[in-house]
């Protein structure tokens, strides 16, 4: 049992019926159910008591937690974090003036292919345990460096091993060795890549985004996705990343989970997305925007108009190799406009339901107990205190 929890944030509201967790004031923390000076009792792994310390039953372990602030462990709903290599260079490049267009992406294709499974398994692990050490409980995983039939589903089996939110993504880039041959390579992945991919991946996924010569155009996504959907996963897109483009629209129309990036929107991109907030999330991935030198997305457009919102570091060796959702929140805060408490919403229950989870990203009796503790006394230090390893899981 845990007492002394100076604020217990619960985000205990119904993922599946509620609206975008929309402030009515920079202060405004209602949405986030929070609690003062309360206690939590845990058993096996769940949540079986919720109240104030001063009524806390007996338990065989009292842990006083003094004052710290509880929330649900974050949701981190968009990774790639299976590779081998760094580009650190490429990144030094884009601090002094040169632009992302996806080319790296092969760099790591080569190193991931190079790797044998004991290496990437454990680069996973130790990434894995960052993340948990910041106080993330969920983690989403894409497949997209290996880029052949046994180096896709290698990467995907590796993954399952870390979480069952796994995501094959065959349509990352068209790999430099079949770079004349698109077509060709579209068929490979919806054919035999997805047959030996499927079985270890929930979602598919497809680098949507005509604005880079070396993703997918709005035709080859759609066979991308229609087929997978097929083979019975569900879906995800990257759009809208680089600049406008079809990604936001085509998840929309094939009824995605979410859709990630959301930078450059047209009016139409924001409507289409009101219209779809019970089914397609807009997962904002700002450690992008931060490690690519690009213009943030404008969540105060997509929250002020009722588009439902998440957040998620999008770990990766190209356009941001920061495994932390903390410092995601931070960057919400500080560069896209969120209130504090829309960016813990967005991180816990927003990203649990681009996952399309309704378990997780909330502190509820008979929930898991998925706990992050800070220390601190609230969530806004979250912000506050940015750059400070304050959060971490509590089990
Ligand atoms: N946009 C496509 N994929 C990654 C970047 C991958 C890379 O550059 O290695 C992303 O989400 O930003
Ligand atoms: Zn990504």
């Amino acid at each position: 049992m845990f007492v002394g929890i100076g604020e217990l944030v619960t985000c205990d509201l119904d993922a599946a019926s509620d609206a975008p967790a929309r402030a009515a004031s920079a202060a405004d923390d209602t949405r986030l159910g929070i609690r003062r000076d309360a206690a939590l009792v845990v058993q096996d792994g769940r949540i079986t008591w919720i109240g104030d310390s001063a009524d806390a039953p007996a338990a065989d372990r009292r842990i006083n937690l003094e004052g710290r602030a509880v929330l649900p462990g974050f949701v981190d709903s968009h990774s790639h974090l299976v590779f081998d290599g760094d580009r650190a260079e490429e990144f030094a490049a884009r601090m002094t003036g040169e632009r992302y267009d996806g080319g790296g992406i092969g760099v790591s294709v080569d190193a991931t292919r190079a790797a044998s499974d004991e290496r990437l398994r454990e680069l996973v692990g130790r990434r894995v345990a960052e993340m948990r050490a910041q106080g993330t409980t969920t983690v989403e995983i894409k497949s997209g460096y290996g880029l052949t039939v046994e180096d896709e589903a290698r990467a995907l089996r590796i993954a399952r091993e870390f979480t069952t939110e796994t995501t094959f993504l065959g349509a990352h880039v068209v790999p430099p060795e079949a770079r004349d041959e698109r077509t060709a390579y579209v068929e490979l992945v919806i054919g035999p890549m997805l047959e030996a991919c499927a079985p270890h991946a929930k979602w598919a996924d497809v680098f949507c985004e005509p604005n880079s010569p070396h993703a997918f155009t709005e035709d080859e996504s759609r066979t991308v996705l229609e087929a997978a959907r097929d083979a019975g996963l569900q879906l995800r897109v990257h759009g809208n990343q680089l600049g406008h483009g079809p990604g936001v629209q085509l998840a929309v129309e094939l009824g995605a989970a979410s859709v990630d990036h959301c930078t450059f929107l047209s009016d139409a991109d924001v409507d289409a997305l009101v219209q779809a907030a019970n089914t397609t999330t807009a997962t904002l991935l700002p450690g992008v925007e931060f490690s690519t030198r690009s213009p943030y997305p404008d969540a105060r457009r997509l929250i002020d108009a009722g588009v439902s919102v998440a957040l998620a570091t999008d770990c990766n060796p190209g356009t941001c190799y920061s495994d932390s959702m903390p410092f995601v929140i931070a960057l919400a805060v500080r560069e896209m406009g969120m209130t504090p408490s829309e960016a813990v919403w967005a991180a816990t229950r927003g990203s649990a339901k681009a996952l399309r989870r309704n378990d997780i990203g909330g502190i509820v009796v008979g929930g898991p107990a998925d706990l992050a503790v800070l220390d601190a006394p609230s969530h806004l230090h979250l912000a506050y205190r940015a750059g400070v390893p304050i959060a971490r899981t509590l089990s």
